[in-house]
């Protein structure tokens, strides 16, 4: 049966650090939809697809959301190709995302949280280069939404406090595969 992993935590907890990092190691992530700006280094087609409001309304999703302002959605298309085509696939979603996907794909699915303290969190938004604003507004919305707390959620819980390669060494192991040897 092919699987699904959906990656979920709060901000900067390592999510997209983790989901890339799989992808050059061949596993595939599936590509959502968003309204909300390019970050720097982020790719059309390979981070997002980033659309307008006005495209995103028109768009065939199995689901969306209005995450802090901006919107997210998971095309009917990208999620069927890739459990059909992938014998392992991973998806990074909020949690009305993992509630979808779970009722869409049952046992085929499992689930990660990425668990993170506030203070990294904090160190790890002003390295990505984001303003205080933003941090604050990022930070009550997850607080405001309980994702400190979706570890009660999810199969599995991995910690991305040291290392991003400890933590995807940790993801690894969960999902079954052998873990590529520590460089020197
Ligand atoms: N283990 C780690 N050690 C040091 N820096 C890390 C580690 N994991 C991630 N980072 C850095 O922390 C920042 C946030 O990581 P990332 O963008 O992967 O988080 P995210 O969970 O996808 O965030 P968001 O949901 O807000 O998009 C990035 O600058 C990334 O390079
Ligand atoms: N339900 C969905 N959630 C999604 C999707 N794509 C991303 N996300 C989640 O949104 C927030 C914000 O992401 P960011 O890249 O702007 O920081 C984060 O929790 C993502 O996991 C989606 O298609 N559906």
């Amino acid at each position: 049966m092919n699987k699904v992993f959906v990656i979920i935590g709060p901000p900067a907890s390592g999510k997209t650090s983790i989901a890339n990092r799989l992808a050059s190691y061949g596993i595939p992530e599936m590509v959502s939809h968003t309204t909300r700006q390019p970050r720097e280094g982020e790719i059309n087609g390979e981070s997002y697809y980033f659309v307008s409001k006005e495209e995103f309304a028109k768009m065939d999703l199995i689901e969306r959301v209005n995450y802090s302002g901006q919107y997210y959605g998971l095309s009917k298309q990208e999620v069927l190709k890739k459990v059909k085509e992938q014998p392992l696939s991973i998806v990074v979603v909020e949690r009305t995302g993992l509630e979808q996907l779970k009722k869409l794909l049952g046992e085929r699915l499992e689930s990660i949280y990425i668990m993170i303290d506030d203070t990294t969190i904090i160190d790890r938004m002003l390295n990505r280069g984001q303003s205080n604003e933003t941090i604050q507004r990022r930070l009550e919305y997850a607080q405001k939404n309980g994702e400190f707390n979706h570890w009660q959620l999810t199969d599995y819980v991995v910690k991305n406090t040291k290392t991003i390669d400890s933590a995807v060494r940790q993801v690894m192991a969960i999902m079954g595969l052998s873990v590529p040897a520590v460089e020197q």
